[in-house]
């Protein structure tokens, strides 16, 4: 990293103390702009860059509840909006004890690029808080998102910020939001969160659309080496939205899905996943995937506490959480003839897993290029509710596998334009930069 953008990252980093994730996002970023930076003086002189790593607005708020033994709980909720140089904020709400404001900071920041990427109208935010949702009842979680949305339906809306899901916010969340958001405001405004159902309002395609998406980047980069998903053995890690929908879509094109995980531990079926019964446990009764190697009964083994990343894979879907991919469990996969690696998590591998699986010669697919099929689908939603349409699962699906190649290819290119051929992680930043870029400069100093 050249002087200027080391002057820049040491001031990111004085300004935002104590933010590890929101750190790591703009340093794996500034890595990859020194070609950009020195081509472009102009993104220099405009503070681009220093401007790109402070938020247009950061909102934390209070939201009290009551649970059902009639206690007073208090959580902290967040919405961080990062960029509008390309449309409206767009980016999920995550419900999980570990959000603090680097979580989602580093997902704001991210979401900025990878939005970018789509080539869609959409800036970049996300927001939410440290409920933890499980082990609560359908009621306490309605009163949960009644409360969290008494605050932020002032700061939203389909023409300034379009929240939609992430982990630990699904179709039931998003009804609860979306209906208080109705409430309050008197508008049946569908276009100001996207993830609805779709008797509602909600896309079809949704739901799949971000492991739908990964597996299609896979293959694409699959494809440049004269291969494809056909018999490969996959892990997932994770099964919760994308991670099922990656394993469907994955086995869907002849590949053999052999594991995947919760916080708790993973599952080995070398016969593949069976997804309706993934489904059936993870989704209608939100179950463990204990459950899964109990129900699927013989030559199912569940591992307690273990890493999924100790099975053998030659494709590999990190589709869980930040950071659950290390160096070691890099090294392990290079070891045993892993080709390609596509986050449906956002920044799954450390910055080291990264870089050993760059320099072995993988196939590495960054989340921001890799994940981006489910906001890019969230923008199709908001088409469709902005022209008061509803298209059918067909042409849906179709625009998220043009959207996908487009995205793969576009990465590529801008890599090898860049002169580091195959390396996604670079073709991902340094396009979505110069998308984000340009439209600042276009914008004037704001
Ligand atoms: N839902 C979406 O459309 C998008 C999600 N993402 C990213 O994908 C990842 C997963 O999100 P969703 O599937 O939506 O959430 P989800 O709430 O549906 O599922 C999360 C899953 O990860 C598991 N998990 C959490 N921590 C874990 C750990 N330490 N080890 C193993 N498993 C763990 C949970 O048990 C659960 O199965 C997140 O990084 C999210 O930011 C990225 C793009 C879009
Ligand atoms: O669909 C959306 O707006 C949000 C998707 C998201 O949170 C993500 O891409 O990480």
């Amino acid at each position: 990293m050249d002087r200027h953008l080391e002057n820049i990252r040491e001031d990111v980093f004085r300004r935002n103390q104590g933010e590890a994730e929101f750190h790591q996002a703009v340093t794996e970023v500034f890595e990859s702009l020194e070609p950009v930076v020195s081509r472009h003086p102009e993104y220099a002189e405009a503070a681009i860059l220093q401007r790109m790593c402070e938020p247009e607005r950061q909102i934390i708020f209070r939201v009290p509840w009551v649970d059902d033994s009639g206690r007073v709980q208090i959580n902290r909720g967040f919405r961080v909006e990062f960029n509008s140089a390309l449309g409206p904020y767009k980016g999920g709400l995550r419900f999980h004890p570990s959000v603090y404001l680097g979580i989602v900071k580093f997902l704001g920041f991210e979401q900025v690029f990878k939005n970018a990427l789509t080539g869609m109208p959409i800036g970049g935010g996300k927001g939410g808080s440290d409920f933890d949702p499980r082990g609560k009842s359908n009621g306490e979680v309605m009163r949960f998102c009644q409360s969290f949305m008494t605050e932020l339906y002032r700061h939203i809306g389909e023409h300034t910020d379009v929240p939609a899901g992430d982990i630990g916010v699904g179709a039931r969340e998003i009804g609860y939001l979306f209906g208080q958001y109705k409430r309050i405001t008197n508008r049946y405004e569908s276009g100001v969160l996207t993830g609805k159902g779709t008797g509602w309002g909600g896309s079809l395609v949704r739901p799949e659309a971000t492991g739908f998406g990964a597996v299609l980047f896979a293959q694409e980069m699959l494809r440049t080496r004269g291969a494809g998903l056909d018999g490969q053995r996959v892990v997932v890690s994770g099964s919760g939205n994308v991670a099922i929908n990656a394993i469907a879509k994955a086995q869907s094109l002849g590949a053999t899905v052999v594991a995947a995980s919760d916080s708790s531990g993973y599952v080995v079926d070398e016969s593949g996943i069976d997804v309706g019964l993934l489904r059936t446990i993870k989704e209608t009764e939100r179950g463990r995937i204990s459950e899964y190697a109990e129900r699927r009964g013989r030559g199912v083994a569940y591992v307690a506490g273990g890493n999924v990343w100790d099975v053998d894979a030659t494709v590999a879907l990190p589709s869980a959480t930040q950071n659950e991919l290390d160096a070691k469990s890099a090294g392990r996969l290079v070891e045993r003839g892993v080709v390609a690696v596509a986050e449906g998590a956002n920044m799954p591998c450390t910055a080291e897993a990264t870089a050993i699986f760059q320099e072995a010669g993988v196939l590495f697919g960054p989340g921001k290029a890799a994940n981006a099929g489910g906001v890019a689908t969230s923008a199709l939603e908001m088409q469709q509710n902005a022209s008061r349409d509803s298209w059918s699962f067909e042409h849906t699906e179709r625009r998220l596998g043009e959207i996908m190649v487009g995205i793969h290819d576009t990465c590529a290119r801008t890599a090898e334009e860049y002169g580091q051929p195959g390396n996604y992680v670079a073709g991902a930043n340094i396009a979505g930069f110069v998308k984000v870029a340009d439209a600042m400069l276009a914008l004037g100093v704001i």
